[in-house]
Parts: structure tokens; sequence; C-alpha cells
């Protein structure tokens, strides 16, 4: 299954770039004056294949959720059991993502690919008015990555398994009639494997890749990158080799938002990145398929050091920057409106002609 979504992945296509700026020309507003908004909607047109490309709605968000042994090495504050307790409280609709989902008109995927703890029962009722009821997969590969500092975290079978999850789950989003596929992550403790992810991919060193997570001291700091230099020592991944890197040193919620990046770029839909989860999955998925860069949107610059140096390494501009380091899926969720509206412009903006304009 992975091997034909990688041969489904193609570059953009030319012709309906071409039409798209074209189109831009004409349309009744200085050239240039949508900013990045411009260069996005014409790519987006290359991505369908079409000008101009669907109106990207509605958004989907996937939560993937899974939890790391990592965490036994102290580098996050929060107890493991935190990761279940969330997942609870998406399904209860209390969560930023939540709040931000309601906004936007997405729908709220959860997909436990590896939670270590047994879930905790939705505590709130779900429902405020117009919102879609959030929907758990249960898709566990198994309770948790092994302590990356000891082992390999993954076999290349957990990792490969993952990853056709996020596939599998991008189709299904899709096959639902999202336009867009939104990303998101959940699990105490994937702020180490991201990082690693990233210094396995683009080289840089540990302490440039590892930020501070949900929040930490000096200390802990110090630890965190110790933890993820020694285990690139140990493992020394390939990044030419994506599912070895996912396996030594990722998270399954990595590997399958990896997945599910690629099952959009497969079916041509954009997917818009979150934090640094997302970004450490691109990266992944690039090693993959480098064309799957063309579906990618970058939503938002996450406070971790690590998402914009993976952010530089794809070629991807942010489109907000805010200081946000939650995860979840809350940044991309943000900057969704900007991204439909870039699209929107191609679809309901008056030419010059047609609206007798006059041209300088
Ligand atoms: C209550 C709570 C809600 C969250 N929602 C997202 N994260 C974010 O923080 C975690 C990663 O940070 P670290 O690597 O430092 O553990 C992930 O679960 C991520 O999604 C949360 C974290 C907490 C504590
Ligand atoms: O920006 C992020 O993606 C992030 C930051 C801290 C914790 N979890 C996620």
């Amino acid at each position: 299954m992975l091997d034909a979504t990688l041969a489904e992945i193609g570059p953009l296509d030319e012709a309906a770039m071409a039409a798209a700026q074209d189109l831009h020309a004409r349309l009744t507003k200085p050239a240039g004056s949508l900013g990045a908004l411009e260069a996005l909607s014409v790519r987006l047109a290359g991505l369908a294949g079409t000008c101009p490309p669907p109106l990207p709605e509605p958004a989907a968000v996937a939560i993937f959720a899974a939890d790391h042994g990592v965490h036994a090495q102290g580098v996050t504050p929060w107890p493991q059991e935190v990761t279940a307790q969330m997942v609870a409280n998406f399904l209860a609709g209390g969560a930023v993502v939540n709040a931000f989902a309601g906004q936007t008109g997405a729908t709220v995927t959860v997909v436990d690919v590896g939670v270590a703890t047994p879930l905790a029962q939705p505590k709130v009722p779900a429902q405020r008015s117009g919102r879609s009821t959030p929907r758990l997969v249960s898709a566990k590969v198994r309770a948790g990555s092994r302590d990356m500092s000891a082992r390999p975290a993954l076999t290349r079978d957990e990792a490969r398994s993952a990853v056709e999850t996020g596939i599998r789950v991008a189709h299904e989003l899709l096959d639902s009639g999202a336009g867009i596929l939104v990303t998101g992550d959940m699990g105490i403790g994937n702020t180490t494997a991201a990082a690693a992810l990233i210094a396995a991919f683009t080289g840089i060193d540990p302490a440039e890749a590892t930020g501070r997570g949900t929040g930490i001291d000096d200390v802990t700091y110090a630890r965190k990158v110790a933890v993820v230099r020694a285990a690139l020592a140990r493992h020394v991944p390939d990044p030419a080799d994506p599912l070895g890197v996912l396996a030594a040193v990722g998270g399954l919620e990595h590997a399958a938002l990896a997945g599910f990046v690629l099952g959009g770029a497969a079916r041509r839909v954009p997917v818009l990145l979150d934090g640094v989860s997302a970004v450490a999955a691109a990266l992944a998925a690039v090693a993959f398929a480098p064309d799957a860069v063309g579906a990618m949107v970058a939503g938002h610059r996450s406070a971790e050091p690590g998402a914009t140096a993976g952010l530089d390494r794809l070629g991807l501009l942010p489109i907000i920057d805010l200081g946000l380091r939650l995860g979840e899926g809350t940044g991309a969720l943000l900057a969704y409106p900007v991204v439909a509206g870039a699209v929107r412009v191609l679809h309901e903006v008056a030419t010059f002609d047609a609206a007798g304009v006059s041209e300088k």
C-alpha cells in the first residue's frame, strides 16, 4: 500500500499553474497585491491540475495520538497518562483543537496509533451547536514506542504499519468529502522524537533541533538534548531511508502523520501542516516522495526551533507566526481561512474586463 501510494505522487501541473498565474493578472487588483496568497493559490491549482482549484472545504483534522518510551528518560514533566486523558478531552470536544475546529467547520478525527494507557471515558458532553461530533479511530500499532535511547523505537514493520494507517485515514477523510487535510498530534514526549527526526533528516545538531516542548527547565532541557544526541549516535539513521529513521527514533504518530501527508499528496489535495511533529513527519514524507512537498502548506511557525529548521529544508513559508507551541492541529486550523481565502479569490473575484475597471 505504501509503495502504491508513493507511485501515485507526481509533480505539480504546469498548465494549471500558468492558467492561475494568468487569471491573477486579470483580476481586479494590482498585480502581486495579495502577496504570498498568489503563489499559494497558483501552487494549489498545480496540485489539483485545474484552475481554479476546488475550494478547500470542508477541512478535516486528524489528531494522531501515541505514547513514547523515551518518556522514561525524564524529557517532559507531564505524566504519560495525559495522552489518553487528552484523547478523551478531544472526543468530548473540550480541547483547544475542538474550539478552533468548530470555528472553521472542520471535522475532528482522533486516531489512536499507539496510546500506552487505557483511554478514559470522555467526561464533558460532546455537542456544541453546529459542530460535528469528534470520531475515534482505533488503530493501535503497539502501546507506545520503545525508548529510543536504549533500542530502536519501532520495528520497520511497526513503522510501516503506522504509515499505512495514516494513508488509510487520509483516504477515508477524503472519501467522506474533505477538501483539505489538517495534521494534528497528541503524545506526551513527542517533541523529543520530533527533534530527533528533524536532526536525522536535516543533519542539524540535536541542540538546534530540540526545544522546550510543553515548557521545561534548563536541567530537563539539557537532558532532552543529550537523549536526542545519544539516540542518534546509537542508531545512526540514514536520512535516505525514511522508514529506518522513523523506526529508530520516531513516534507512531509521526509515522502515521507521514502517511497522512503522503495520502493527501497522492490524492492531490492540500495538507495543512501544524507544528513540530507535522514538520518532522513532512520531512519523512519528502524522503519517501520528493514531490509530496507540492501538497504541503505550512500552517504556522511553531516555537520549537526544529520546526523552523524543517520548514526551511522543505522550502515552506509558514502562514502564521504567533509563538504557538501546542500542537493538536491548532496552529494549522488558525491558518485555514487564509488558505481558503487564497483559493476563493480565483473563484469569485471579477476580471478587469468583466467588472469594467480600467487597467493602468
Ligand atoms: C495538557 C496538554 C495538552 C496538549 N495538547 C498538545 N500537547 C502537546 O504537548 C506534547 C508534547 O510536548 P512534550 O514533548 O514536552 O511532552 C504533545 O502531546 C503535544 O501534542 C499537549 C500537552 C499537554 C500537557
Ligand atoms: O509547536 C508544537 O507543535 C508543539 C510544541 C510543544 C508541544 N507540543 C507541540
